[in-house]
C-alpha cells in the first residue's frame, strides 16, 4: 500500500509516461530531423531552429533562441505550486545536437536532444496540476552546443546560464545502460612548427624541415606513452604536413588530446608532452608554438542519490543496469563534467539497440534507427521520474545536495 505521498508521486510518474508516449512520434521526428541534417560544433543552426520550434509550439514555454551563444537556446516553464516568495527549485534538462566531421551523428547527440526534450515535456505534464509541492518548481531546458569540439556548456557556464539552475539532467547514448560512468579530464594541445622552405631536391640543405619536426614530435609522444599511467591518454594527428614533396615544409600543425582522471595528473602529462614537442623543434632547428585552444573539460562528479533514484526508476521501466561496464567502459570526456562541478546532476549512459561503438559509421546508423526510440524514450522517462522524486521529497533534495558538496570536497 503506497503512502499518500508515494501515491501522488506514482500518479505524477504515470502522467509523465503517458505524456511522453503521446508525443513519441513528434519526438522521433525531432531527433530524426536533427540526425538527417548533421551539423558540426558551433554550426548547429538547423538543430537549434528545430528545437526552438519544438518548444515554441506550446505557448506555455518561454523560449529564448540564440541564448548567449549563436546555436544555444533556453526554454523555461513555471514555476508552479509553492507559496509566493518561496525559493523556486529550477530543474534543468540539457540537449546536445552537434555531429562529427565526416560521420554525422556517430555519438547519437540527436538522441541526447530527444531525451532532454522528452524528459522536460514529461516533467511538465507531471507538475502542471500540482498545487501542493514542497516548493515552487520551474523547468529549464538548455540547448548546449558544440560538446565535441568547443565545450558549449563551459561557455554557457561562463555566461551565467547555469546560475539559477538547481539540478541538471541529461543522458548519452552508449552500448549499455549505466547510471554513472567516469568521464575523465581532457585538454587539447595545438602544436605549430615553423621552418624554412627550399627545393627538396635542388638544395635541401637550405631548408628547415617542419615536417621532420612533426614526425619527431609524433614519435616522441608514441614512445612517451609506454611510461604513462594506464588511465592516462594522449592521442593526436598531424593536421597539416606540407604542400608538395619538392617543397621542404616551412609549416606543420599537430593537434593532441591529453586525458587524465585528475587535474594534478593533467599538469604532469602536459609537461611531458611539451618536452616532446620542444625536443622535436630543437632537433630540426624549427620554431615551435604550443597552445591550448579550447577549455579543459573536467571529470563528471558522481551523485549517488540521483544515480540510485535513476536506477530505481529505470528498473521499474525495464532498464537493465549491468554490474560491470563492458565494451563501453573506454575513457571519454564531456563538458558536462564542468557543469557537474557547479550544479548537482547526472549524465547516465543508455543502450540504443546496437553493439556498435561511438564515433563509428555503424553508430551513426543506429542513432537514426527506429529501434533506438524505445530505449531513448525510456531513458527520458527515467530521468523525468527521478526529477519527480527529488522535487516531491525535500529529504532527497538535501541528500542530493550533500552528495554534491562531498564529491567536490573529494576533488581537492
Ligand atoms: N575538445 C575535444 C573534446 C572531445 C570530447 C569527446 N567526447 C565524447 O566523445 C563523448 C561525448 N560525445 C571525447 O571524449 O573525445
Amino acid at each position: 500500500m503506497l503512502s499518500g505521498d508515494m501515491e501522488k508521486r506514482q500518479q505524477m510518474k504515470d502522467d509523465l509516461q503517458r505524456c511522453i508516449d503521446a508525443h513519441k512520434d513528434e519526438l522521433h521526428s525531432l531527433s530524426r530531423d536533427i540526425w538527417s541534417n548533421p551539423e558540426l560544433a558551433g554550426n548547429e543552426k538547423h538543430a537549434h531552429d528545430r528545437l526552438v520550434r519544438f518548444f515554441s509550439q506550446d505557448q506555455t514555454w518561454t523560449v529564448q533562441s540564440h541564448y548567449k551563444l549563436p546555436t544555444a537556446f533556453k526554454a523555461s516553464w513555471g514555476p508552479v505550486s509553492g507559496g509566493v516568495g518561496d525559493p523556486v527549485l529550477n530543474v534543468g534538462f540539457l540537449c546536445e545536437y552537434d555531429a562529427l566531421p565526416g560521420i554525422g551523428h556517430a555519438c547519437g547527440h540527436n538522441l541526447i536532444a530527444e531525451v532532454g526534450a522528452a524528459a522536460a515535456v514529461g516533467l511538465k505534464a507531471a507538475l502542471e496540476n500540482q498545487t501542493e509541492l514542497p516548493v515552487p518548481v520551474k523547468i529549464t531546458v538548455l540547448g548546449t552546443p558544440a560538446e565535441e569540439e568547443l565545450g558549449g556548456k563551459i561557455e554557457l557556464i561562463n555566461a551565467g546560464a547555469f546560475a539559477d539552475i538547481d539540478l541538471v539532467f541529461m543522458a548519452h547514448p552508449a552500448q549499455q545502460d549505466a547510471s554513472f560512468h567516469p568521464c575523465i579530464i581532457i585538454e587539447e594541445m595545438l602544436v605549430k612548427y615553423y621552418g624554412k622552405a627550399s627545393h627538396a631536391a635542388a638544395y635541401p640543405w637550405e631548408g628547415v624541415n617542419a615536417l621532420d619536426a612533426a614526425v619527431l614530435a609524433y614519435s616522441n609522444i608514441s614512445v612517451l606513452r609506454q611510461q604513462l599511467k594506464p588511465d592516462w591518454r594522449i592521442h593526436g594527428i598531424i593536421k597539416h604536413g606540407g604542400e608538395k614533396p619538392n617543397i621542404i615544409p616551412a609549416y606543420t600543425e599537430l593537434e593532441f588530446y591529453l586525458r587524465t582522471p585528475l587535474l594534478k595528473d593533467l599538469c604532469d602529462l602536459k609537461a611531458k608532452a611539451e618536452a616532446c614537442f620542444r625536443a622535436a623543434a630543437g632537433a630540426t632547428g624549427c620554431q615551435v608554438e604550443i597552445t591550448s585552444p579550447t577549455p579543459t573539460y573536467y571529470n563528471i562528479l558522481p551523485n549517488a542519490t540521483l544515480a540510485s533514484l535513476y536506477e530505481s526508476n529505470g528498473k521499474a521501466l525495464g532498464i537493465h543496469f549491468p554490474e560491470q561496464p563492458t565494451s563501453f567502459c573506454g575513457k571519454r570526456s564531456t563538458d558536462f563534467g564542468n557543469v557537474s562541478f557547479i550544479v548537482p546532476g547526472i549524465h547516465p549512459f543508455f543502450y540504443i539497440c546496437t553493439d556498435a561503438l561511438n564515433h563509428t559509421e555503424e553508430y551513426t546508423e543506429a542513432a537514426g534507427a527506429e529501434k533506438a526510440q524505445l530505449y531513448t524514450l525510456r531513458t527520458a522517462k527515467a530521468l523525468s521520474m527521478t526529477a519527480v522524486d527529488v522535487v516531491c521529497c525535500p529529504d532527497l533534495l538535501k541528500k542530493v545536495r550533500d552528495d554534491f558538496r562531498l564529491a567536490k570536497l573529494k576533488q581537492k
